[in-house]
């Protein structure tokens, strides 16, 4: 701490914080041998909050993983779907800790579940008592491959995507391919969409893996049914994983506001949160690829051959590419949105091929109009059905 020279009665504090968190694949973390689910902390209690679906498939596994380490474990059920995603269930989980006494630092949240469930149980995590501990077990794919592995937590509010919400690194993040074996084959599709989003800003590779296997991926929801297709999963699995943290460890606090893992998710949060419970995540940044992948075409940043390819494979994947929310004035308002989320300027990812990505802050109202009349005639008729 300095006194400041030239304004007495001034001090300037500057302070520092380490951040490390583990991202580990791992299989069957519940089986009573594994004991990588109680390695964080201390003590032998655990408040473990869990999915509710997940509840009713796994939930009777996971009690006895507790039981046969000598740990007591008090079970929180919570249906988390994108329209609980907020500040109200937030505070019951608070409610329930306090009624557990969670010792602050050697008593660990545990959480299992999807997406919603872990963005929900960070934000707790890190607002109780300021900040305490937590172990992710993601239990989909979209929390395997993006929600699981970063450090952004949150819930919607007043109508807003993630509105609320802070930077929280889980301490220890397991990735257990094997929940998937019981996920609806939507929300595997759902999942492949962010993979996509990484393969077309920096993977041709993956892009090309998802090309070829991407369907024995989505019958086999990652489970390695056939030899070729368990190749394939845990060859995409271990790509989007590491591929996601390069990206994310130079700019965990999102300083640097043109983030490539932003691709799909400029039209999105609006989209998404407008339709909302019809259109999953993962399919309203399908919807914004899909529609960025013509804008990138018109502009010259890849050929037509690319963007056909691109579409191919959203279909391929049973993933949307049009949906009747892409009017004009939702577009408009959506990009003003994005626009304050980004500190006042677009910087609106683009692929550029297939692999890459440019930034752009020109892009125009006539030029987003002309982008859907074409993406509409690309997408596939009728429209995917949609609950
Ligand atoms: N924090 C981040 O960086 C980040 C990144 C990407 C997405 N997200 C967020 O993730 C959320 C979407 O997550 P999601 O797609 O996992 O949705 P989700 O959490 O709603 O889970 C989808 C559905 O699957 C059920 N389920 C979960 N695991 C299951 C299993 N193993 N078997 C059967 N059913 C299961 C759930 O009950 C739910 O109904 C969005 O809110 C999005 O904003 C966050
Ligand atoms: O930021 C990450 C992961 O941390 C992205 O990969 C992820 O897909 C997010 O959903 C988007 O970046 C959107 O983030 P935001 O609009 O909630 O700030
Ligand atoms: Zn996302």
């Amino acid at each position: 701490m300095n006194a400041n020279a030239e304004r007495p009665g001034s001090w300037r504090v500057r302070a520092q914080q380490l951040v490390s968190y583990e991202v580990r694949i791992r299989e069957h973390v519940f089986r009573p041998d594994r004991a990588d689910v109680l390695e964080i902390g201390s003590g032998r209690r655990r408040f473990v909050v869990v999915d509710h679906a997940v509840d009713l498939l796994h939930g009777a596994g996971i009690r006895a993983y507790f039981d046969h380490h000598g740990v007591e474990s008090t079970v929180l059920t919570v249906r988390a779907d994108e329209s609980a995603k907020d500040f109200g269930t937030a505070a019951r989980i608070v409610e329930a800790l306090d009624a557990f006494g969670l010792a602050r630092r050697r008593e660990p949240l545990i959480v299992v579940g999807g997406g919603v469930l872990t963005d929900i149980v960070g934000l707790v995590a890190s607002l109780y008592r300021r900040g305490t501990p937590f172990v992710r077990v993601p239990t989909t794919l979209v929390g395997l491959v993006d929600a699981g592995v970063g450090a952004k937590t949150g819930v919607n509010f007043n109508g807003h995507k993630n509105r609320l919400g802070t930077y929280a690194p889980a301490a220890l993040t397991l990735l257990d391919r094997f929940f998937l074996a019981t996920l609806a084959r939507r929300h595997v599709s759902n999942g492949i969409a962010e993979i996509l989003k990484l393969a077309l800003i920096k993977d041709a590779r993956l892009f090309d893996l998802l090309e070829q296997h991407g369907r024995r991926l989505l019958d086999e929801k990652f489970q390695g049914v056939t030899p070729a297709g368990d190749r394939a999963a845990v060859a995409v699995l271990h790509a989007a994983t590491e591929g996601m943290l390069e990206e994310l460890e130079p700019n965990l606090w999102e300083t640097e506001l043109e983030r490539s893992v932003d691709y799909g998710h400029t039209f999105s949060p609006t989209i998404e949160m407008r339709a909302l419970p019809s259109l999953l995540h993962g399919e309203a940044v399908c919807v914004d690829m899909a529609l960025t992948t013509v804008v990138a075409h018109h502009r010259g940043l890849l050929t037509e051959h690319q963007r056909d390819r691109v579409f191919a494979v959203m279909s391929a994947l049973e993933l949307p590419t049009w949906h009747p929310l892409l009017e004009p004035d939702i577009l408009a308002g959506a990009l003003q949105d994005t626009v304050r989320h980004r500190d006042g300027q677009q910087r609106v990812p683009l692929p550029v091929g297939i692999g890459d990505v440019t930034f752009v802050n020109d892009i125009t109202q006539a030029e987003l109009e002309a982008a859907t009349a074409v993406q509409r005639t690309l997408a596939p008729s009728p429209p995917l059905p949609f609950p």
